[in-house]
């Protein structure tokens, strides 16, 4: 077997720790830690050891060093942070949870199917599917949209993520819920309140001594993700185990999910709970992103008149989009690609599963990598006046799509975002066709967060205001 000797011995620059707390007061100042990260790295340089708590961490500052962690070297950093706040979402173990779960065979063999149902490629049957689920959808999105009021304020989040959840539901599990099911509502609101949550950097996930100053906090948590799989099994999964057919072909992932459950003995019962709850999940994200893109929407107005006219042009005011209409909607496509890179997510943080290095700096198992996105979305050195919000950064001089390479909002290599596709086609449509149907204007200040993609389970109102017929 091959040794790996690491080229240099000597140590990654990065700031003295203090004892119990290590480098974490040098984040505290800053909105999100990884606009920290930048400011360190103008001092120690694009790689830097910094010490959370008492947690070893790396930060890797530019697009090589991201490459050669999450593709050269993805390997040796398959690993996730061990967060209690991980444990509580998934039963007790984050390895439940195909997220956050430490690389392994299993992981590797869920992986495989997760991907076949939720990231389904243009030209497969399973496109077909998501297009008819979307359409459907949309369908009764818009009438509740319409029991809505007009011209005056109102909170369009809860029936944006209910539409979200009834098209991953009716996608993954064949099943959708009335928008007024009062557990169906509750659910919806608890995903919503576990993706914000998950969205945030707490100190507790580096200094354990606190948690017991979080612990009403934890069983929140725990709670929540409780009531949601209680919801699963009862109201999606029993009826699936009732009606499956082991000779016929799955009729969606959870059928798969139930034939996997046979077919692999390493597969528990509670695998397929865990991983429906990580996946249907998934609508939150899209819910929040769609809200993201109107509150740039709403804050320039011509952003919203291209999409108007993107999608009055396709359809002539005769009837809503569908996902084949993306491919003659670039501008709409690139206000989703602008949207990104400006919230501009955090990479879920890897840990080196061996000891290993990174630009010939050794690294220890068990370090913690952050990989600072944040600055490959907004630094000047990649972009072109990066503040501003300009979905043509997108597009090429005809007028299609162009994405550079080192623009990853979804992450790359083996652990890349799984829901990348559907949040393409289902924040597309969505968005599409509310600005196909109305005006939208603020109806209460509208403030983001920089380096996040949710807005609070209470976030901002808008106006609705009906567009004029004759304009379709
Ligand atoms: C705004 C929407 C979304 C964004 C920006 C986003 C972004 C990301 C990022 C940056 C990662 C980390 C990859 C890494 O660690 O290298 C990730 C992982 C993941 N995402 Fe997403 N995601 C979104 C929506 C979704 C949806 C809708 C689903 C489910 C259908 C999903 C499923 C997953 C899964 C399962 C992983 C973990 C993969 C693994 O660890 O092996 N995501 N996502």
């Amino acid at each position: 077997t091959k040794i790996r000797k690491p080229k240099t011995a000597k140590p990654i620059p990065g700031p003295e720790p203090w004892p119990l707390i290590g480098s974490l007061h040098l984040l505290g100042k800053y909105e999100t830690p990884f606009e920290g990260f930048t400011a360190l790295s103008k001092i120690y340089g694009d790689i830097f050891s910094i010490t959370m708590g008492s947690t070893p961490c790396v930060v890797v500052n530019n697009f090589d060093l991201i490459k050669e962690v999450l593709i050269t070297k993805g390997g040796d950093f398959g690993g996730r942070p061990d967060f209690m706040r991980f444990h509580k979402l998934f039963g007790g173990d984050r390895n439940n949870s195909l997220a956050l779960c430490d690389w392994s065979v299993l992981q590797k063999t869920r992986r495989s199917i997760a991907r076949t149902y939720c990231s389904p490629r243009f030209t497969s049957l399973q496109y077909a599917t998501v297009n008819t689920v979307g359409a459907n959808e949309l369908d009764a999105f818009m009438t509740e949209m319409q029991k809505l009021p007009l011209n005056t304020p109102v909170d369009i989040k809860p029936v944006v993520l209910a539409a979200c959840a009834n098209m991953f539901l009716q996608y993954m599990c064949s099943t959708s819920f009335p928008y007024d099911d009062q557990q169906f509502k509750k659910v919806v609101r608890d995903f919503d309140e576990i993706f914000w949550e998950i969205n945030q950097g707490y100190a507790v996930d580096f200094l354990p001594w606190l948690l017991p100053m979080y612990s009403k906090h934890m069983s929140k948590l725990s709670q929540w993700a409780a009531d949601i799989r209680e919801f699963i099994l009862a109201r999606i999964v029993q009826d699936h185990v009732n009606t499956l057919d082991y000779h016929a072909p799955p009729r969606d992932f959870t059928d798969a999910l139930l034939i996997h459950l046979r077919d692999d003995p390493n597969m528990e019962w509670n695998h397929i709970i865990f991983e429906l709850e990580d996946f249907i999940g998934g609508h939150s994200a899209i819910g929040n992103l769609v809200m993201m893109i109107l509150a740039s929407v709403v804050k320039y107005p011509e952003v919203a008149k291209k999409i108007q006219e993107e999608v009055d042009e396709v359809t002539r005011g005769q009837r809503y989009v569908n996902l084949f209409d993306k491919a003659a909607m670039p501008y709409t496509e690139a206000v989703l690609w602008e949207t990104l890179r400006k919230g501009s997510s955090p990479i879920v943080p890897h840990v080196a599963s061996t000891d290993t290095e990174i630009e010939g700096y050794p690294i220890k198992r068990g370090t913690m990598i952050f990989l600072n996105n944040y600055e490959l979305n907004l630094s000047p050195q990649y972009w072109d006046e990066p503040e501003k919000f300009k979905p043509e950064r997108f597009l090429s001089p005809a007028g299609n799509v162009v994405k550079p390479a080192h623009f990853i909002p979804f992450s790359t290599g083996k652990r890349t975002c799984i829901g990348q596709r559907l949040v393409q086609c289902f924040s597309f449509i969505i968005v599409s066709t509310l600005l196909q149907n109305y005006n939208i204007t603020p109806g209460s200040e509208i403030k983001i967060k920089p380096g996040c993609v949710a807005v609070p389970p209470d976030c901002f109102k808008v106006i609705l205001i009906p567009r004029n017929l004759k304009s379709n």
